[in-house]
């Protein structure tokens, strides 16, 4: 990532001065600035006292490493040169804790640290990132011009960029962008899962589907869908599907190289907001990670694998046109269902640090550049932060409630009959559940209540009562009093 930011910003005339403590790194960008004609643009260095004595005032820093100690080191190493007024750009994915960490540690110098999401992978990288920054007002300031140049630009020709606030807000607006990611991404990989094992379709059948739901709906020109189809499409030397060969094995949680979908689940659980999508994707991709676990659990099953199979049903019956529609709505309802319980995340987080994002500046980033990118579904996202909506509570507006409402039934199906022939629905599923959830009145949670009252005096709420928010209630009912050896006695 940094490489290529290197080379994008060379490109467009500005001097890059770098380190790298890797020297097959510096090799490697130097070969590439040579390729790119690009060498009188890009100054490599051997250690920091010589990158920062080449740098004018202030200094202006991007780094782009791994999560956790990494950055602490780079700052140890670059302090005794910063001045005040330097910035430092943190373009990795990071943890919004350890961002404000390294703001109040800087602060006292007078040197500024940003935290700032870059999304769009190395592609987007080279050519221009979605970008989400978030620190002091003064040094947002002094970059975004700058950064509004070198973002991605929406259809509009309007910059996937925006000040979006102090601390660690965009870090935690990358985060949340790469949970909805998760979602998306197994939401996707679920119907591609349908569509080859259960409806026995081949990689060229589901890549023409995959290209028509990028052509029209709610689903047109999103980002992950449009790779799907090349991804379906694509052959290695040997005429072999590149894919047919991959191993159904996510690995970058599991060994920790990536760490923006823990982080999101674990904000989920810390601040209570239901994201049950983006959970059960990530569980998903994490199960995943251990092949060989799998292979052993699968030959101690006495009744043989559970593996997805093709669906039952003569044609007569199933309608396989039909199906393919209800797999769209369903992808559809998933997807939203992702985005949603992202910016219920964010706007819970957004309250408790007191950030005062703007939302709708939030979903014009990731319009363009980014991984997420789904121009339609943030076009409905956008009409209903406009109208008046409770930002904690997305799906009591009517306009999501509509989109929802009426690919219920589809989804419903596309659950029912993948549950049938084994195939695998974690978000799918969970979406489901939670939209029944969120919306129901009549939950068997009474029962849990009621138990909770009866070992654990926990309390309850009548059900006469306003339905309050979630504080403990006021009813206990002495079910069994506790009786000790002398109640016993008596
Ligand atoms: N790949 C992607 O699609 C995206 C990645 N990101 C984020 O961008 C950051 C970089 O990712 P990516 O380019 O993929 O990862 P890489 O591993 O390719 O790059 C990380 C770089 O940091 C260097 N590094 C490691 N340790 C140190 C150190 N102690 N001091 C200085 N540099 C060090 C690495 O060197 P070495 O190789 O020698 O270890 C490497 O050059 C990560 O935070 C990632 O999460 C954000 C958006 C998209
Ligand atoms: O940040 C990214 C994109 O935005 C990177 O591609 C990252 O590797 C994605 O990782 P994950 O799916 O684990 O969140």
């Amino acid at each position: 990532m940094g490489s290529m930011m290197s080379l994008m910003f060379a490109e467009r005339g500005i001097h890059i001065h770098f380190f790298d403590p890797s020297s097959t790194n510096e090799q490697e960008l130097q070969s590439r600035a040579r390729d790119a004609n690009l060498t009188n643009k890009i100054t490599q260095h051997d250690d920091h006292a010589s990158l920062c004595s080449a740098l004018g005032s202030p200094k202006v820093f991007i780094f782009s490493v791994p999560h956790g100690s990494v950055a602490d080191q780079s700052i140890d190493d670059l302090e005794p040169h910063l001045d005040q007024g330097d910035i430092i750009l943190d373009g990795s994915n990071e943890y919004w804790a350890n961002t404000e960490r390294r703001q109040a540690r800087l602060a006292p110098k007078g040197v500024h640290f940003i935290g700032m999401g870059v999304s769009g992978g190395y592609q987007s990288a080279r050519r221009s990132p979605s970008i989400s920054p978030g620190g002091s007002k003064e040094a947002l300031d002094f970059v975004f011009p700058f950064l509004e140049h070198f973002a991605a630009k929406d259809k509009l020709g309007r910059s996937c960029v925006a000040k979006l606030g102090p601390g660690g807000c965009g870090h935690y607006t990358k985060m949340v962008h790469n949970g909805i990611e998760q979602g998306l991404m197994s939401a996707l990989c679920e119907v591609w899962g349908i569509m080859n094992a259960g409806l026995g379709m081949s990689f060229a059948e589901i890549a023409d589907v995959f290209e028509s739901w990028n052509k029209d709906g709610l689903l047109a020109d999103n980002f992950l869908v449009g790779i799907g189809v090349e991804i379906c499409r694509t052959k290695d030397k040997s005429g072999e599907y590149v894919l047919a060969n991959i191993r159904d094995k996510v690995v970058q949680d599991a060994d920790d190289t990536e760490g923006t979908g823990i982080w999101t689940v674990e904000e989920g659980i810390r601040l209570h907001v239901p994201i049950p999508t983006i959970a059960a994707a990530h569980q998903f991709r994490v199960a995943s990670a251990y092949a060989a676990r799998r292979e052993a659990v699968q030959k101690s099953l006495k009744d043989g694998a559970v593996q997805p199979r093709a669906f039952d049903g003569d044609d007569k019956v199933f309608d396989k046109k039909s199906f393919l529609r209800d797999l769209h709505d369903a992808t559809i309802f998933t997807f939203l269902m992702s985005f949603i319980q992202g910016m219920h995340l964010l706007a819970r987080a957004n309250d408790k640090h007191d950030w005062r994002m703007d939302f709708q500046s939030v979903l014009q980033i990731w319009r363009g550049g980014c991984i997420i990118q789904s121009d339609k579904i943030v076009d409905l996202l956008e009409q209903v932060y406009k109208h008046n909506c409770d930002s904690n509570n997305l799906l009591a507006h009517p306009q999501i409630a509509d989109a929802l409402g009426k690919r219920f039934p589809a989804l419903k199906k596309v659950v029912v009959h993948a549950l049938n022939a084994d195939c695998h629905v974690p978000t799918l599923a969970a979406s489901l559940e939670y939209y029944k959830y969120s919306g129901s009145t009549d939950l068997p949670t009474s029962f849990q209540e009621a138990e909770l009252d009866y070992f654990g005096n926990h309390k309850y709420d009548l059900k006469t009562e306003d339905p309050g928010e979630p504080v403990t209630g006021k009813h206990h009912f002495e079910w069994k009093p506790a009786r000790g050896l002398v109640d016993e006695k008596r």
